[in-house]
């Protein structure tokens, strides 16, 4: 059967101070009237069968997720004992769905992207079904590049395989995630290459099979913990083999060395909402170029992000700041510099007294 992962246990730093440790980036409603993990769900809810949406999230979170989600059934719920990156996160979604379904197919979704066109996404996921069913590869769903972003990976196509229901299928020549600017650059030049959304098909024994290759010892993890699932030992055990294991992405751990993969050239308008500037598509700017969710007064104000709280914010004077009033906290940024909100969430997290702020 098609199971839909949808990956929840995020922190969701780089959206600090909105996002907080009790209250992450998924569980909001940052654009549109759902929140990011409902949007997820009700999209791939036109794709699947609703019974066979899993979700990967730690203790934390499980009370909002059932409140947000009344439909999804509790034994769906997988629960990490800690955040091991995204690699562990969905090798531990394989062998929970294999243990039920030696045939069982993942639909890997992160529960903080927008996608408009949900039809370009329908056609998107069928096209990977088929060709993952088919065929013992791993499925990723590219996006043209627009930009030089040096926050996702890049897929350089190789040969057309298929196109189907126009989505075209290419094998891949490589992945590489994260690039720096300059090569980030030399990619958008080159054309060849499209992004990496972040979404993944693949029959669960094949990714397990690429990971027992490329990341052995967290494959030997899953293993021990496979043979615990459904025994009264099965939460020790995990909880143990995740003590040992490193973490790591999946994109780093998997998909830059696999020679297994297949990207679909796909048309859908995506969007990684991984930060505050990717918010720029979603909201009204006024005549200076300023996005203003506040209740504000400005004079000389221009390219700014602002999103307040109960308080007035009064700016003078001041060009491509982001400014964040959470109640308790007050976030004045750089907005060239936002992804160095994740180092301010680890400074704070050194400093004895100030987690209630993270
Ligand atoms: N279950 C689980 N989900 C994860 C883990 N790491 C990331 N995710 C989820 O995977 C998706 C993509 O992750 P990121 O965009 O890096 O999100 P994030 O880690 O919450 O954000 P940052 O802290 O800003 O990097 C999001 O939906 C996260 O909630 C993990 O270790 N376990
Ligand atoms: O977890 P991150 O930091 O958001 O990166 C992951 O998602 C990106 C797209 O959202 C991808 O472009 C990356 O390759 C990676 O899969």
């Amino acid at each position: 059967m098609d199971y839909a992962v949808i990956m929840s246990g995020g922190m969701g730093t780089r959206f600090w101070p909105r996002s907080r440790n009790s209250m992450p980036k998924q569980f909001l409603r940052t654009v549109g009237e759902k929140t990011m993990i409902q949007g997820t769900v009700d999209r791939i809810s036109k794709c699947i069968n609703h019974e066979n949406i899993c979700i990967v999230t730690n203790r934390n979170y499980i009370k909002t997720i059932t409140k947000q989600l009344p439909g999804i059934k509790n034994e769906n719920i997988f629960i990490e004992p800690y955040n091991r990156e995204t690699a562990t996160c969905i090798g531990l979604a394989a062998i929970k769905l294999l243990s039920r379904d030696p045939d069982a197919l993942m639909i890997v979704l992160p529960s903080d992207h927008v996608i408009q066109n949900t039809r370009e996404f329908r056609k998107a996921i069928e096209a990977a079904i088929k060709i993952a069913r088919r065929d013992d590869v791993l499925v990723t769903f590219g996006v043209v590049p627009t930009r030089p972003e040096t926050a996702y990976g890049y897929i350089e196509t190789g040969g057309l395989i298929e196109v189907n229901n126009t989505i075209p299928a290419y094998k891949v020549k490589r992945f590489t995630e994260k690039p720096n600017k300059t090569v980030a650059q030399m990619f958008l030049d080159k054309g060849t290459f499209l992004w990496n959304s972040g979404m993944f098909v693949w029959k669960a024994q094949t990714l397990l099979d690429e990971m027992e290759k490329y990341l052995p010892d967290l494959y030997l993890s899953l293993m021990t913990m496979k043979e615990s699932i459904g025994k009264p030992n099965e939460e020790k055990i995990i909880e143990n083999e995740y003590k040992k294991v490193d973490g790591i992405s999946i994109d780093f751990g998997v998909m830059e060395k696999s020679l297994k993969i297949t990207v679909l050239k796909t048309n859908m308008d995506w969007d990684d909402i991984g930060n505050w500037n990717a918010l720029e598509k979603y909201y009204l700017k006024d005549d200076d170029n300023n996005i203003v969710n506040a209740l504000c007064s400005s004079i000389d104000t221009k390219n700014c992000i602002i999103f307040g709280n109960e308080r007035l914010i009064a700016t003078i004077g001041v060009n491509n700041l982001l400014v964040v009033d959470a109640g308790d906290t007050v976030l004045i940024c750089d907005r060239e510099r936002d992804q160095d909100i994740k180092e301010m969430v680890k400074q704070l997290q050194m400093m004895r007294g100030f987690d209630k702020f993270i």
